[in-house]
């Protein structure tokens, strides 16, 4: 679906004579049929630059690309044809019709009203919005409005749809309901989904991989689960009735395998090993035949937000 090869962009920077902002400096990347492909960063990564040349919105400064099967530098108007995509902004007017706003766009495309009319209502009821054909786009909820900016990037029928940033400002709820019809888009219809955003549950939960990308540079790439692998394991946290019995239990860590050196502060003790489920009961079983009775035990599975903090030094959160 994308095939892109040191796409590379910079801009003038304003007030400083001849000094560039290099926003994507080279990035490779690929997209297969059918995947949901999350793009994470935080806020001036590159995100939305590179989301803009992959849509023919931006021209690259160097490097290529091929969006389903077509070039992006050769043949730009043929990768619009292919490709759905929906802005940070959305685009549907307040005052309009949902009706009238969805069949006029498709008539951008050259479809055919009858067509537009019976497309646009069967994916208004794929997004649960079924009866909101003849209401005003100002008076829909947040969650709504971003379903149906969905849909009007849908409507040519494209194999490939952009989001950028789908969820912003949008409710917890919300949120979650719109990442559970975004999967349902390509379980059903198959529609590969590129996204970008800086939330890092959006991520994990919506993206079958993901593309970490920092100062314009993509950082990391992987299944969520892959990802967090590569962050030094799970915490296992122990708390214990007495400092003596940590002490103790910090001897009996080590020996895990793949342990590293505990952290003993009190009657807690805190360490990483490679996988926590397995850990576990070997802990317990060795805790017991040692005579120490825990009474507290947690295991941490790394977040995205730990791998970013691995790979460069800083939180997304910052
Ligand atoms: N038109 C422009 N002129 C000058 N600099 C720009 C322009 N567009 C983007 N930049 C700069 O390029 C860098 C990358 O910006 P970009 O919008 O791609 O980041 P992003 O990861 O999408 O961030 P956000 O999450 O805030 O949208 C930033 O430093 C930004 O200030």
């Amino acid at each position: 679906m994308i095939e892109a090869k040191g796409l590379k962009r910079s801009f003038k920077a304003k007030g400083a004579k001849g000094k560039t902002i290099d926003a994507v400096r080279g990035i490779d990347l690929s997209v297969r049929e059918g995947e949901i492909v999350g793009f994470l960063g935080p806020n001036g990564a590159g995100k939305t630059t590179t989301l803009k040349m992959l849509c023919t919105l931006l021209a690259p400064t160097d490097g290529s690309a091929t969006v389903v099967g077509a070039d992006l530098r050769r043949d730009p108007v043929e990768v619009r044809r292919r490709i759905g995509y929906v802005s940070q902004a959305g685009s549907t007017s307040p005052e309009a019709k949902v009706g009238e706003e969805i069949v006029s766009h498709a008539r951008l495309y050259g479809i055919d009203k009858q067509v537009a009319i019976q497309r646009g209502k069967e994916l208004l009821t794929a997004l649960d919005l079924a009866e909101i054909w003849d209401r005003t786009c100002g008076s829909l909820s947040g969650g709504q409005r971003r379903r149906l900016d969905i849909v009007m990037g849908l409507i040519h029928q494209p194999r490939l749809v952009f989001l950028d940033e789908p969820s912003t400002g949008l409710d917890p709820q919300s949120r979650a309901n719109l990442w559970n019809h975004i999967r349902k888009l390509r379980d059903e219809l198959g529609t590969t989904v590129f996204l970008t955003t800086h939330y890092m549950d959006e991520a994990d939960s919506l993206s079958d991989r993901i593309l970490i990308i920092d100062h314009g540079t993509i950082v990391a790439e992987g299944t969520p689960a892959e990802l967090k692998k590569r962050v030094s394991g799970d915490t296992i946290t122990l708390t214990l009735r007495t400092e003596a019995d940590a002490v103790n239990s910090g001897g009996i860590a080590t020996r895990l395998n793949g342990a590293d050196a505990p952290v003993i502060e009190a009657n807690v003790v805190r360490f990483h090993v490679p996988d926590g489920a397995t850990a576990l009961p070997v802990l317990l079983g060795d805790l017991t035949k040692a005579g120490i009775d825990a009474i507290g035990v947690d295991v941490n599975r790394p977040t995205l937000d730990d791998v970013f903090l691995t790979l460069t030094g800083r939180s997304l959160r910052d």
